[in-house]
């Protein structure tokens, strides 16, 4: 079983507006409540390819509720602990330009922490763990390298800095940090794709065993010890790239799960992302089947 842990999942509200003037009155042309966090949007698209999941993290009060209806109408299997404040709701302005507005999130008891790594400690060798997401403050900074060290099973992580560098020891099956999640842990910028690569070679070398970098409208590589693949995207409408990333994570995951080579696996990813990102909402498997055949992959 694959399991996802968002311990600070969201409902994102996203408004579309024609204009945006800050300081003034803004009319939205259009709005919608999708449940999120990274590890919910990893189960989400996961579930459009026809692959089960768990959502496990904290949930509290309406936000939580709704997101908690949400998945079951999706028919997606959860086991969250419920938490005395509010679920967060993080902002996603789409106007001309995207900007997001990403909430701190609820506070978290140690008691609540112990359950949830108990959880963690059920887990079978054969299950895999995506560990994705912020943390909310109240929880300690080492909280995925003590989950990633208890799991049993494989782990893929999608998480910022010092997160991300706290589970390398525990060697995961692959990580996907973004462009400027690299340059912030390299605290450089990186303007060539043999920069990129170097950086991701550098993570393998502290412990994991692959990285895919996701390049927004560039596209994205698939770096292993032994080969480097790299994706180009079509270009289409760009509607709402919120979710773009863990629906490549999750496009990544369906594939091995569904035995498919690491070729095909990364290509599944890619789609997964763009497709999202050509639509309102998560993409569906129509839509992800659309893209498919456009992802064009090189080796490097
Ligand atoms: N403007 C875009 N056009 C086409 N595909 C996109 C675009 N933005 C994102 N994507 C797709 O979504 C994937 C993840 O996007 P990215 O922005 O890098 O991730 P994150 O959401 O984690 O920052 C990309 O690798 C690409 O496949
Ligand atoms: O946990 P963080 O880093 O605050 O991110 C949470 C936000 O990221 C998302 O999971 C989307 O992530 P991506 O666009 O990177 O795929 C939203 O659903 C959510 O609002």
């Amino acid at each position: 079983m694959i399991y996802t842990v968002t311990l600070n999942p969201s409902v994102d509200y996203i408004v579309f507006t024609d204009t945006m003037k800050i300081g003034e009155l803004n009319r939205a042309s259009q709005t919608y409540k999708f449940a999120g966090g990274k590890g919910i949007n990893v189960s989400r698209v996961l579930k459009s390819h026809g692959v089960e999941s768990t959502a496990l993290g904290f949930t509290g009060g309406f936000p939580g509720d709704f997101i908690k209806n949400s998945l079951q109408e999706d028919r997606i299997m959860t086991d969250f602990i419920e938490v005395a404040e509010d679920t967060r709701i993080n902002i996603k302005l789409k106007g001309m330009a995207e900007t997001e507005i990403n909430a701190p999130g609820p506070s978290v008891t140690r008691e609540q922490t112990e359950q949830l790594l108990q959880q963690i400690q059920r887990l079978s060798p054969d299950d895999t763990l995506v560990l994705a997401g912020s943390i909310p403050s109240s929880v300690d900074a080492d909280i995925y390298s003590r989950i990633a060290q208890l799991c049993p099973g494989k782990i893929v992580v999608d998480a910022e800095k010092d997160l991300l560098l706290s589970v390398l020891d525990s060697q995961p099956e692959f990580i996907k940090p973004n462009k400027a999640e690299l340059e912030q842990i390299f605290e450089r910028k990186l303007e060539t794709v043999d920069e990129i690569i170097d950086c991701a070679r550098e993570l393998i070398k502290k412990g994991a065993k692959n990285v895919m970098v996701s390049l927004g409208g560039e596209g994205a590589l698939y770096v292993s010890e032994s080969l480097v693949y790299q994706a180009e995207v079509p270009s289409g409408h760009v509607v709402n790239t919120v979710g773009s990333g863990d629906s490549t994570v999750a496009g990544m995951i369906a594939g091995m799960t569904q035995g498919l080579s690491i070729e095909e696996s990364f290509k599944l990813a890619v789609a997964s992302g763009t497709a999202t990102a050509f639509t309102e909402d998560l993409a569906t498997q129509e839509q992800i089947a659309h893209v498919l055949s456009d992802i064009k992959l090189t080796i490097v």
